[in-house]
Protein backbone atom coordinates (compact mmCIF):
# COMPACT_ATOMS: atom_id res chain seq x y z
CA UNK A 1 0.00 0.00 0.00
CA UNK A 2 1.44 3.41 -0.76
CA UNK A 3 1.84 6.04 1.87
CA UNK A 4 -0.07 8.93 2.35
CA UNK A 5 1.95 12.50 2.84
CA UNK A 6 0.53 16.04 3.82
CA UNK A 7 2.95 17.31 0.62
CA UNK A 8 0.49 15.30 -1.44
CA UNK A 9 -2.96 15.99 0.08
CA UNK A 10 -5.06 18.54 -2.86
CA UNK A 11 -7.08 21.77 -1.98
CA UNK A 12 -9.61 20.06 -0.68
CA UNK A 13 -7.18 18.34 1.91
CA UNK A 14 -7.94 14.78 -0.15
CA UNK A 15 -4.72 12.94 -0.20
CA UNK A 16 -3.67 11.76 -3.61
CA UNK A 17 -4.59 8.06 -4.01
CA UNK A 18 -0.45 7.39 -4.51
CA UNK A 19 -0.83 3.53 -4.32
CA UNK A 20 -1.18 1.24 -7.15
CA UNK A 21 -5.15 0.07 -7.54
CA UNK A 22 -6.93 -1.96 -9.62
CA UNK A 23 -10.19 -0.58 -10.17
CA UNK A 24 -13.39 -2.26 -11.94
CA UNK A 25 -16.35 -0.14 -12.60
CA UNK A 26 -19.60 -1.72 -12.22
CA UNK A 27 -22.50 -0.46 -14.53
CA UNK A 28 -26.16 -0.95 -15.26
CA UNK A 29 -29.49 0.12 -14.75
CA UNK A 30 -31.47 1.17 -11.34
CA UNK A 31 -32.41 -2.52 -10.21
CA UNK A 32 -30.27 -4.23 -13.04
CA UNK A 33 -28.26 -6.23 -9.85
CA UNK A 34 -25.08 -4.33 -9.71
CA UNK A 35 -24.99 -4.44 -5.88
CA UNK A 36 -25.83 -8.12 -5.62
CA UNK A 37 -23.34 -9.00 -7.63
CA UNK A 38 -20.71 -6.78 -6.11
CA UNK A 39 -21.02 -9.04 -3.05
CA UNK A 40 -21.06 -12.08 -5.05
CA UNK A 41 -17.09 -11.09 -6.34
CA UNK A 42 -16.02 -10.02 -3.29
CA UNK A 43 -16.53 -12.75 -1.74
CA UNK A 44 -15.14 -14.64 -4.46
CA UNK A 45 -12.46 -12.60 -5.54
CA UNK A 46 -11.18 -10.29 -2.75
CA UNK A 47 -12.32 -7.35 -3.93
CA UNK A 48 -13.39 -4.00 -1.77
CA UNK A 49 -17.05 -3.18 -2.74
CA UNK A 50 -17.69 0.65 -3.07
CA UNK A 51 -20.52 1.46 -3.88
CA UNK A 52 -21.34 5.28 -4.67
CA UNK A 53 -24.88 5.35 -3.71
CA UNK A 54 -24.50 3.83 0.01
CA UNK A 55 -21.32 6.27 0.44
CA UNK A 56 -23.79 9.09 -0.41
CA UNK A 57 -26.03 7.47 1.60
CA UNK A 58 -24.32 7.21 4.39
CA UNK A 59 -23.24 10.94 4.17
CA UNK A 60 -26.67 11.63 4.54
CA UNK A 61 -26.99 9.56 7.87
CA UNK A 62 -23.73 11.39 9.15
CA UNK A 63 -25.03 14.57 9.25
CA UNK A 64 -22.71 16.11 7.02
CA UNK A 65 -23.41 19.77 5.56
CA UNK A 66 -24.33 18.37 2.15
CA UNK A 67 -26.53 15.88 3.46
CA UNK A 68 -29.47 17.84 2.62
CA UNK A 69 -28.80 18.69 -0.85
CA UNK A 70 -27.47 15.06 -1.32
CA UNK A 71 -30.57 13.76 -0.16
CA UNK A 72 -32.95 15.89 -2.21
CA UNK A 73 -31.10 15.13 -5.55
CA UNK A 74 -31.90 11.53 -4.89
CA UNK A 75 -35.50 11.98 -4.37
CA UNK A 76 -35.29 13.00 -7.42
CA UNK A 77 -32.65 10.93 -8.67
CA UNK A 78 -30.63 13.09 -9.98
CA UNK A 79 -26.64 13.13 -9.80
CA UNK A 80 -24.69 14.58 -7.01
CA UNK A 81 -22.05 16.90 -7.73
CA UNK A 82 -18.75 15.21 -9.07
CA UNK A 83 -16.49 16.70 -6.23
CA UNK A 84 -18.71 15.05 -3.77
CA UNK A 85 -18.50 11.46 -4.61
CA UNK A 86 -15.15 11.74 -5.75
CA UNK A 87 -14.20 12.96 -2.44
CA UNK A 88 -16.04 10.06 -0.97
CA UNK A 89 -14.52 7.44 -3.54
CA UNK A 90 -11.30 8.69 -2.71
CA UNK A 91 -11.26 8.85 0.91
CA UNK A 92 -12.44 5.01 1.18
CA UNK A 93 -9.68 4.28 -1.24
CA UNK A 94 -7.37 5.83 0.90
CA UNK A 95 -8.84 4.21 4.32
CA UNK A 96 -8.31 0.63 2.54
CA UNK A 97 -6.15 -1.68 2.99
CA UNK A 98 -7.20 -3.53 -0.06
CA UNK A 99 -5.55 -3.00 -3.74
CA UNK A 100 -8.97 -3.97 -5.73
CA UNK A 101 -12.03 -1.96 -6.00
CA UNK A 102 -15.29 -2.31 -7.61
CA UNK A 103 -16.56 1.18 -7.78
CA UNK A 104 -20.38 0.39 -8.45
CA UNK A 105 -23.02 2.80 -9.53
CA UNK A 106 -20.28 5.59 -10.74
CA UNK A 107 -19.42 7.25 -13.22
CA UNK A 108 -23.03 8.48 -13.54
CA UNK A 109 -22.05 10.85 -16.56
CA UNK A 110 -18.89 11.96 -18.87
CA UNK A 111 -18.35 14.76 -15.83
CA UNK A 112 -18.38 12.24 -13.42
CA UNK A 113 -16.02 10.34 -15.65
CA UNK A 114 -13.58 12.84 -16.86
CA UNK A 115 -13.51 14.65 -13.28
CA UNK A 116 -12.39 10.81 -11.54
CA UNK A 117 -10.11 10.48 -14.13
CA UNK A 118 -8.03 13.83 -13.82
CA UNK A 119 -7.99 13.73 -9.55
CA UNK A 120 -6.94 10.42 -8.88
CA UNK A 121 -5.49 9.22 -12.45
CA UNK A 122 -6.97 6.14 -12.29
CA UNK A 123 -8.07 4.13 -15.50
CA UNK A 124 -10.05 1.45 -15.01
CA UNK A 125 -9.11 -2.14 -16.03
CA UNK A 126 -12.45 -3.17 -17.31
CA UNK A 127 -16.21 -1.73 -16.76
CA UNK A 128 -18.85 -4.59 -16.40
CA UNK A 129 -22.28 -3.53 -17.24
CA UNK A 130 -25.27 -4.98 -16.66
CA UNK A 131 -27.97 -5.19 -19.21
CA UNK A 132 -31.79 -5.65 -17.89
CA UNK A 133 -35.44 -4.12 -19.36
CA UNK A 134 -36.78 -1.55 -17.72
CA UNK A 135 -39.83 -3.82 -16.87
CA UNK A 136 -37.75 -6.42 -14.98
CA UNK A 137 -35.55 -3.46 -13.10
CA UNK A 138 -38.95 -1.64 -12.64
CA UNK A 139 -39.95 -5.11 -10.93
CA UNK A 140 -36.91 -5.97 -8.92
CA UNK A 141 -36.82 -1.86 -7.24
CA UNK A 142 -40.31 -2.08 -6.41
CA UNK A 143 -40.14 -5.30 -4.17
CA UNK A 144 -36.72 -4.86 -3.23
CA UNK A 145 -38.27 -3.45 0.39
CA UNK A 146 -34.93 -2.00 1.73
CA UNK A 147 -36.78 1.49 2.80
CA UNK A 148 -34.85 3.38 0.23
CA UNK A 149 -36.58 6.87 -0.61
CA UNK A 150 -36.11 6.33 -4.26
CA UNK A 151 -37.39 2.90 -4.35
CA UNK A 152 -41.07 4.54 -5.86
CA UNK A 153 -42.28 4.37 -9.05
CA UNK A 154 -42.35 7.96 -10.00
CA UNK A 155 -38.33 8.32 -8.35
CA UNK A 156 -37.56 4.99 -10.59
CA UNK A 157 -38.88 6.96 -14.05
CA UNK A 158 -36.54 9.54 -13.30
CA UNK A 159 -33.83 7.47 -12.02
CA UNK A 160 -34.39 5.23 -15.53
CA UNK A 161 -34.16 8.74 -17.93
CA UNK A 162 -31.17 9.70 -16.27
CA UNK A 163 -29.42 6.33 -16.67
CA UNK A 164 -30.17 6.47 -20.39
CA UNK A 165 -29.71 9.91 -20.69
CA UNK A 166 -26.59 10.17 -18.55
CA UNK A 167 -24.98 7.02 -17.58
CA UNK A 168 -25.29 4.99 -20.99
CA UNK A 169 -22.76 7.95 -22.41
CA UNK A 170 -20.28 6.25 -20.21
CA UNK A 171 -20.54 2.60 -21.29
CA UNK A 172 -20.51 3.85 -24.57
CA UNK A 173 -17.19 5.72 -24.23
CA UNK A 174 -15.26 3.12 -22.28
CA UNK A 175 -17.18 0.62 -24.94
CA UNK A 176 -14.75 2.60 -27.98
CA UNK A 177 -12.30 1.81 -25.90
CA UNK A 178 -12.94 -2.15 -25.84
CA UNK A 179 -13.21 -2.19 -21.68
CA UNK A 180 -16.72 -2.80 -21.80
CA UNK A 181 -17.54 -6.40 -20.27
CA UNK A 182 -21.60 -7.16 -20.95
CA UNK A 183 -23.40 -9.08 -18.76
CA UNK A 184 -26.95 -10.32 -19.38
CA UNK A 185 -28.21 -9.34 -16.01
CA UNK A 186 -32.10 -10.58 -16.68
CA UNK A 187 -31.47 -14.19 -15.64
CA UNK A 188 -31.41 -15.52 -12.38
CA UNK A 189 -28.85 -14.23 -10.07
CA UNK A 190 -26.88 -17.54 -10.07
CA UNK A 191 -26.90 -17.77 -13.76
CA UNK A 192 -25.76 -13.76 -14.21
CA UNK A 193 -22.75 -14.80 -11.47
CA UNK A 194 -21.68 -17.80 -13.35
CA UNK A 195 -21.29 -15.21 -16.65
CA UNK A 196 -18.92 -12.54 -14.27
CA UNK A 197 -17.17 -15.18 -13.24
CA UNK A 198 -16.07 -15.81 -16.64
CA UNK A 199 -14.70 -12.24 -16.82
CA UNK A 200 -12.74 -12.18 -13.50
CA UNK A 201 -11.05 -15.27 -14.36
CA UNK A 202 -7.76 -12.99 -14.39
CA UNK A 203 -8.30 -12.62 -10.85
CA UNK A 204 -7.12 -15.27 -8.53
CA UNK A 205 -9.90 -17.12 -6.28
CA UNK A 206 -10.07 -15.67 -2.76
CA UNK A 207 -8.42 -17.91 -0.41
CA UNK A 208 -10.87 -19.80 2.32
N1 LIG B 1 -30.66 -11.65 -11.32
C1 LIG B 1 -31.65 -11.28 -10.49
N2 LIG B 1 -32.87 -11.82 -10.59
C2 LIG B 1 -33.87 -11.43 -9.75
N3 LIG B 1 -33.73 -10.51 -8.77
C3 LIG B 1 -32.52 -9.93 -8.64
C4 LIG B 1 -31.42 -10.29 -9.49
N4 LIG B 1 -30.35 -9.54 -9.12
C5 LIG B 1 -30.76 -8.77 -8.10
N5 LIG B 1 -32.04 -9.00 -7.79
C6 LIG B 1 -32.87 -8.33 -6.78
O1 LIG B 1 -33.24 -7.07 -7.35
C7 LIG B 1 -33.14 -6.02 -6.40
C8 LIG B 1 -32.14 -4.99 -6.91
O2 LIG B 1 -30.85 -5.58 -6.91
P1 LIG B 1 -29.57 -4.71 -6.53
O3 LIG B 1 -29.82 -3.93 -5.30
O4 LIG B 1 -28.41 -5.62 -6.55
O5 LIG B 1 -29.54 -3.73 -7.82
P2 LIG B 1 -28.64 -2.47 -8.10
O6 LIG B 1 -28.25 -2.52 -9.53
O7 LIG B 1 -27.56 -2.33 -7.10
O8 LIG B 1 -29.73 -1.30 -7.90
P3 LIG B 1 -29.49 0.25 -7.59
O9 LIG B 1 -28.91 0.84 -8.81
O10 LIG B 1 -30.87 0.75 -7.31
O11 LIG B 1 -28.60 0.34 -6.39
C9 LIG B 1 -32.75 -6.68 -5.08
O12 LIG B 1 -33.91 -6.91 -4.33
C10 LIG B 1 -32.10 -8.00 -5.52
O13 LIG B 1 -32.26 -9.02 -4.55
O1 LIG C 1 -22.11 8.34 -8.37
C1 LIG C 1 -23.28 8.47 -7.95
C2 LIG C 1 -24.01 7.43 -7.40
C3 LIG C 1 -25.29 7.64 -6.96
N1 LIG C 1 -25.83 8.88 -7.02
C4 LIG C 1 -27.19 9.13 -6.49
O2 LIG C 1 -27.59 8.08 -5.63
C5 LIG C 1 -28.76 7.45 -6.15
C6 LIG C 1 -28.77 6.00 -5.82
O3 LIG C 1 -27.65 5.37 -6.42
P1 LIG C 1 -27.56 3.75 -6.49
O4 LIG C 1 -26.38 3.45 -7.34
O5 LIG C 1 -28.85 3.31 -7.11
O6 LIG C 1 -27.42 3.26 -5.10
C7 LIG C 1 -28.76 7.80 -7.63
O7 LIG C 1 -30.04 7.73 -8.24
C8 LIG C 1 -28.23 9.23 -7.59
O8 LIG C 1 -29.23 10.13 -7.18
C9 LIG C 1 -25.11 9.93 -7.55
O9 LIG C 1 -25.60 11.06 -7.63
N2 LIG C 1 -23.84 9.69 -8.00
MG1 LIG D 1 -27.06 -0.80 -5.73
Amino acid sequence: MGTVTDASKDATGIAFIDKKVTVVFVLGGPGSGKGTQCANIVEHFGFTHLSAGDLLRAEIKSGSENGTMIQNMIKEGKIVPSEVTIKLLQKAILDTANDKFLIDGFPRNEENRAAFENVTKIEPEFVLFFECSEEEMERRLLNRNQGRDDDNIETIRKRFKVFMESSVPVVEYYNSKGKVRKIDAARPIDEVFDAVKGIFSQFSKKAT
